[in-house]
């Protein structure tokens, strides 16, 4: 139902939980909600709240409910914790996760694994520029191995330059801090310090024109059709024009809603639900974008630099040539692209190269946008747009 207005009283952060399967993030996440709540600030969110499909909760006008909302003494957090590896990669790659900031979940048992280093790599290429360690089941592991695998976590970070030497490592249980038991609450109280500390508030693009990447769409019977996601840039209040890039129309914002909480204004960075007046709801997808109107002009074709994965990295095994047709990620929609690479015969995995795209329709493009390419439900390449034909 729908709650008292939200009241902007401190900096608004989006951060998530990375890391490799079963070491800990959703149970890390719940308890740093927990931890939270005790101290009065938010609500506990239990761990099967989280770790349940975004489906589910189509209640109210409210966002996707792999977000948790908490607040620490100087931050407002929107916090994404990805459940299971293919729905992380989904939304690193698509921009969805829109991170500030990740925490990284490594279990002292187990240390570093192919999913830890896969998603650093990931993190580095959508440009999440801070990481802060959270060295999970502390609980359960010997002193020595913990060194160890800080160590080598250190490195893992400096090899994706990350700078790992500075980086902050906090030993953590998410599960004995559930049960409340104060010497892991007080580490994840720790863990939450680190966070506020070494994430630093990003750069917002608050005058510019309002750029809304669609990451989900809700129908709420009576009222309409309702989009959620990440803003992006500038501003938006209710009773602004929009245009929604990819359905062709223009409507206006008829309701704002931060978390279930009804909103005047919302700013670049905040996690919202925007209620659109008289859009049908197949006419919007993920993948659309919603901008001021004739702010952001669509196109199909663009140059790029665009790194090609290594199979290490779990990219191909082998050179792509033109002619090449992957998935392009682009912002969250997901879109097939032919590549050219002019006067280049192939660009063999580990290569920096240029590339020429064409893609398969009109998307919103321009320089300095990131965006990442998939074929068979992986992921073969990272690349930056540099110019827009
Ligand atoms: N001993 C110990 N076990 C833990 C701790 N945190 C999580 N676990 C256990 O590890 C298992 C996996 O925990 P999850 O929180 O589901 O891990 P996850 O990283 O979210 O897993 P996926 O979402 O499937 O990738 C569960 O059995 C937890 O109870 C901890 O701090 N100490
Ligand atoms: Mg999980």
């Amino acid at each position: 139902m729908p709650k008292t207005a939200y009241v902007r009283t401190k900096p608004h952060l989006n951060i998530g939980t990375m890391g490799h399967v079963d070491h800990g993030k959703t149970t890390l996440t719940a308890a740093i909600t927990k931890v939270l709540a005790d101290r009065g600030s938010g609500t506990f969110v239990p761990f099967d709240r989280i770790d349940r499909a975004p489906e589910e909760a189509a209640r109210g006008i409210t966002i996707n409910i792999a977000h948790v909302e908490y607040e620490t003494d100087t931050r407002h957090y929107a916090h994404v914790d990805m459940p299971g590896h293919a729905d992380y990669v989904k939304n690193m790659v698509t921009g969805a996760a829109q991170l500030d900031g990740a925490i990284l979940v490594v279990s002292a048992l187990d240390g570093i694994m192919p999913q830890t280093a896969e998603h650093v790599l990931l993190a580095r290429q959508v440009g999440v520029d801070h990481i802060v360690v959270a060295l999970n089941k502390a609980d359960a592991g010997d002193e020595e191995l913990t060194d160890l695998v800080e160590l080598e976590v250190r490195e893992l970070l400096t090899a994706h330059g990350y700078g790992g030497d500075a980086v902050p490592v906090v030993r953590v249980s998410g599960l004995k801090a559930l049960e409340g038991d104060p010497r892991w609450t007080s580490a994840v109280e720790a863990l939450l310090d680190a966070v506020d500390t070494y994430v630093p508030m990003p750069e917002r693009y608050l005058d510019a024109p309002f750029l809304l990447p669609v990451e989900n769409v809700i129908t709420i019977t009576g009222r309409g059709t309702v989009v959620t996601g990440a803003i992006e840039r500038g501003t938006v209040r209710v009773g602004d024009r929009v245009e929604v890039l990819g359905a062709g129309v223009e409507t206006v914002v008829t309701g704002l809603e931060t978390f279930g909480r009804p909103m005047d204004e919302a700013q670049a960075g905040d996690n919202v639900a925007l209620l659109l007046r008289g859009v049908p709801r197949d006419a919007v997808r993920r993948g659309h974008v919603v901008a001021a109107p004739g702010s952001v002009v669509p196109g199909r074709r663009f140059s790029a630099r665009v790194y090609v994965l290594s199979a290490r990295e779990g990219g191909r095994t082998t050179p792509v040539a033109s002619g090449y047709r992957p998935q392009f990620y682009i912002r969250t929609a997901d879109v097939v692209g032919d590549v050219d690479l002019g006067d280049v015969a192939v660009a063999r995995p580990g290569d920096t190269v240029t590339m020429t795209v064409e893609l398969g329709r009109d998307t919103p493009l321009e320089p300095g946008l990131g965006f990442v390419i998939r074929e068979g439900g992986r992921t073969v390449g990272a690349g930056t747009v540099t110019t827009v034909e």
